[in-house]
């Protein structure tokens, strides 16, 4: 009998892996296997805190997987190359993975698998990713086909699987894959146990206040979930999270202390990931090109190196922009609102192209996945012609997000001697000679007339029947859908409330 060969890329979990389970029904041998791709991790959006981070949960799925019989194979080489030689070897007939929304150089490098398969007579089976669908044609009735997905048990554990004899192979360093310098001594440490044990405190301790804190980079890094990496690498599937929520909201059923609000504004995130990955999914170029044609051109596609450099290094002279930004460096974790801010500042007061800011973040995120990211990117940059063009205050996020000046003050110690009402401002402060342009940088614009200027720049896009033709086009492919009762979970509940019974069943929802 033919081996099967599970392929495992984003999804690093022996738990609810239908890559996994569909294997074990075959009968035959079962080789996992895991490809470290020098290409991939060369790409500009890869980065060492992202691979550590790997690499600790692929010591722990390996003895999971050795627990079950077939422990993981590790090789370090080029994907086709690996496939071919482990499948001559093995007698693989068949390779089994679930579907990778990934970059584009993933999206090149699955049809060339896809291509060798075919030649080589191996059939190349790939799974659904849970809630993101492959060759959607229309958004109508997507939520609640990823609802019914998310409702559906998870799939068993197997029971054994009948593995081979081959070198496990070691799992390589950064070094090995020529991964950059990357310090990040706050890094979430990888590894199923490390997301289980985070799992476990939101829902039981730290996500009651989720719903209020998760603005605030300082108690939102505490009241999170902070489960985006493992969710990013797959050592915990968005169904298992999913279900747990639900057995504790009926544990909680009837209590008025924030708790049941806060789990509902969670639930509604987690299925904002698959709503994004799904853009990314049906038009992968969200990650090179404008969605709305229109925006191609707004910024200049070389950045200005001096601003570039200043907002990656946390150097602007704005204040809560350099501590965000300090604080992301270190830890490879900011929160949402503050990552919108981030983008906002560099797209607009900056006036950067998203393309030349979007790898950083990415290098800098250890949570990095693609379907959110870039599609995320584009909408906090203004380019998708479908949502309205927000533009952060970073003076005014300051003072709202950090009222005591504290996460200010701990990355940027260097404005300690500044007074509190001047914390957000200091060239506004008398004492100001003393400090901008030595220990601490001036602004490098001036935060308000920047704002004013980009406004008026985007704004002045938005303007005739062509722009809102193709406008309406990204809307019809890209946009949530009400579905009956799926559409509480595509709303954005921190937004100011809307009149209810205002979207009908398939209006679209163009608020995310
Ligand atoms: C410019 C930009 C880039 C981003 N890039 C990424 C990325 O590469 N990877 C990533 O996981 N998240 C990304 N996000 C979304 C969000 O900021 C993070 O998911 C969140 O901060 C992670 O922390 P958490 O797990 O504690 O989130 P929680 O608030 O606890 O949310 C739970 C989960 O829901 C999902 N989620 C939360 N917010 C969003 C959102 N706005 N859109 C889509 N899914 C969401 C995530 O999977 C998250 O883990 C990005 C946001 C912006 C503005």
């Amino acid at each position: 009998m033919k081996g099967v060969l599970v392929l495992f890329k984003r999804d690093l979990r022996v738990q609810d892996n239908p890559a996994l389970a569909l294997a074990a029904t075959r009968g035959g041998a079962v080789l996992p296997v895991f490809v470290a791709e020098p290409e991939a991790w060369a790409q500009a959006d890869a980065s060492a805190r992202q691979w550590r981070f790997v690499a600790e949960s692929l010591a722990e799925l390996r003895a999971d997987l050795a627990a079950l019989g077939a422990p993981l194979l590790v090789r370090r080489g080029e994907m086709v190359e690996v496939l071919a030689t482990l499948c001559a070897a093995h007698n693989v007939g068949e390779i089994i993975s679930t579907e990778e929304t990934g970059n584009l150089w993933s999206y090149a490098r699955d049809r060339r698998v896809a291509a060798w398969a075919r030649g080589a007579g191996v059939v190349w089976t790939e799974v659904p990713q849970l809630g993101v669908q492959r060759r959607l044609r229309s958004r109508d009735g997507w939520a609640g086909g990823r609802q019914a997905m998310m409702r559906q048990g998870q799939v068993p554990v197997p029971r054994g699987l009948s593995g081979v004899v081959e070198d496990i192979g070691a799992i390589p360093d950064a070094r090995d894959l020529a991964l950059a310098f990357d310090p990040c001594p706050g890094r979430q440490k990888g590894g199923r146990a490390a997301g289980l044990a985070s799992y476990a405190s939101f829902l039981t301790e730290r996500g009651q206040d989720y719903r209020r804190a998760m603005a605030s980079p300082l108690d939102g890094a505490l009241a999170c979930s902070r489960l985006s990496p493992h969710l990013a690498w797959g050592t915990l599937s968005p169904r298992e999270v999913l279900h747990g929520v639900a057995a504790r909201r009926a544990e909680l059923k009837g209590t008025k202390d924030g708790w049941l609000g806060s789990l509902r504004s969670f639930e509604a995130r987690v299925a904002w990931r698959d709503h994004f990955m799904q853009k990314l999914e049906t038009q992968p170029s969200i990650e090179i090109r404008c969605l709305h044609s229109a925006y191609e051109d707004l910024r200049p596609r070389t950045p200005d190196p001096a601003r570039l450099r200043a907002w990656e290094t946390g150097q602007t002279g704005i204040p809560f922009v350099d501590a965000c930004m300090r604080s992301l460096v270190a830890t490879g974790w900011l929160n949402f609102r503050m990552r919108a801010m981030l983008v906002s500042v560099a797209s607009y007061h900056l006036w950067l192209d998203w393309r030349a800011t979007g790898p950083h973040l990415a290098r800098m995120f250890t949570d990095y996945e693609p379907g959110i990211h870039w599609p995320q990117m584009q909408m906090q940059s203004g380019t998708t012609g479908m949502n309205t063009i927000r533009i952060y205050n970073p003076v005014k996020q300051g003072q709202d997000q950090d009222p005591s000046g504290a996460f200010t003050l701990a990355w940027c110690p260097e404005l300690r001697e500044v007074p509190d009402a001047y914390l957000q401002t200091p060239w506004a402060w008398d004492g100001a000679g003393r400090l901008l342009g030595r220990r601490y940088p001036a602004p490098i614009v001036d935060v308000a007339e920047a704002a004013r200027a980009a406004r008026d720049r985007a704004f002045a896009l938005r303007r005739g029947d062509r722009f809102h033709h193709e406008a309406a086009q990204i809307i019809r492919k890209h946009a949530s859908r009400r579905d009956s009762g799926a559409g509480r979970h595509f709303v954005n509940d921190r937004a100011p409330r809307r009149p209810r019974n205002k979207a009908p069943n398939g209006q679209l929802d163009l608020g995310l």
